[in-house]
């Protein structure tokens, strides 16, 4: 379960008191969710999500907010922030940076593999996120780039095995000539996985958890989304499910000359961001929060397979 703050009904009348959103009537932890304490709170005017943040310091935040506030006016089903009477998003709870966001409807598929229908529909609500954050006036170059690679492979040097450390520093040496700010982007979601993309039937109700948001090229945010929607048990990538993702993609947003030649380059990217990932949370974990971490074996296969074009 990982709400870490728990929230009294005293508590959250005084903050409501900031808001034009009615009267609490339940708030219901989220289990799911590592970063975060999420709570469904429904008050007499419906159901909104109540995020206390522990991990994100608050000048941090409103990029954030101010992100899906703006993506959510250009119809990118994402959690538009509740202002506050005085007109803020950002607000305090418990001493805690906090908000409340709109609640989406819809479930994730998770544990299950994505239909073409499902995976079209993601492909075009990709480009058009794509397109919608042209506008969006705030730059926030993403925090997880290449130089964050490098200082993540670094600290694990010594708990790593010599194998796994030379995959990485190969890896790191080839997208080191990569240069893939001169590709097209602006904003990218940066983890779009099954677990962040809500569904009613096939269509997408939902797009959450945007805290790895930032800029960045387009076509690695589209890799980000292929490696973890497209990969078979064996890391290789479907060959129904991938074609049809990058068909939807550019049948929204049609690729500049010099992208799809970097395909291949940005999934192997992208794996190797997932894997650095997933073993700094292994090997420093941070106490009291991620309750368990993501397997990085799985990103270690996709790597590999990436690297011989599969
Ligand atoms: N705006 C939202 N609408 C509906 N459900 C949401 C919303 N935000 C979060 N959730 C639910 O809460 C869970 C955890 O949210 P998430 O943002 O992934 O947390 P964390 O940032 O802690 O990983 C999600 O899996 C989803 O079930
Ligand atoms: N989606 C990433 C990790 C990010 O975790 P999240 O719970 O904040 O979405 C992965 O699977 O490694």
């Amino acid at each position: 379960m990982s709400v870490y703050t728990n929230v009294s009904g005293p508590e959250l009348a005084r903050f409501l008191q900031d808001y034009d959103l009615g009267k609490a009537l339940a708030l219901t932890g989220i289990s799911a969710g590592v970063e975060n304490s999420n709570y469904f709170l429904d008050t007499d005017q419906g159901r909104f999500i109540l995020t206390l943040f522990e991990r994100l310091p608050a000048d941090k935040i409103p990029y954030f907010l101010d992100l899906t506030d703006w993506l959510s006016s250009q119809g990118i089903p994402c959690p538009r922030p509740m202002h506050t009477c005085s007109g803020r998003s950002l607000n305090t709870l418990c001493g805690k940076p906090a908000a409340i966001v709109q609640c989406l409807q819809g479930q994730s598929i998770e544990g299950r593999a994505a239909t073409l229908m499902e995976i079209r529909a993601l492909g075009a609500l990709l480009a058009k996120m794509h397109k919608a954050g042209e506008e969006f006036p705030q730059r926030h170059p993403n925090p997880a780039g290449f130089a964050w690679m490098e200082t993540t492979a670094r600290h694990l040097v010594p708990h790593l095995d010599p194998q796994d450390n030379w995959i990485i520093a190969d890896e790191l040496a080839y997208q080191s000539q990569i240069h893939r700010e001169t590709l097209p982007g602006g904003v990218i979601h940066a983890d779009l996985f099954p677990d962040n993309v809500l569904f009613t039937g096939e269509q997408i109700s939902g797009t959450i958890d945007f805290y790895y948001a930032g800029d960045d090229a387009w076509l690695y945010d589209l890799a980000v989304v292929a490696n973890s929607w497209c990969a078979l048990p064996d890391g290789k990538l479907d060959p129904a499910l991938s074609p049809a993702l990058w068909e939807a993609y550019v049948a929204a947003r049609p690729l500049r000359v010099d992208e799809a030649p970097l395909w291949f380059a940005m999934l192997r990217v992208a794996a190797l961001r997932f894997w650095l990932l997933r073993l700094d949370a292994v090997h420093f974990r941070r106490p009291g929060a991620i309750t368990f971490c993501k397997d990085p074996e799985e990103y270690r296969r996709i790597l590999l397979q990436r690297r011989q074009g599969l």
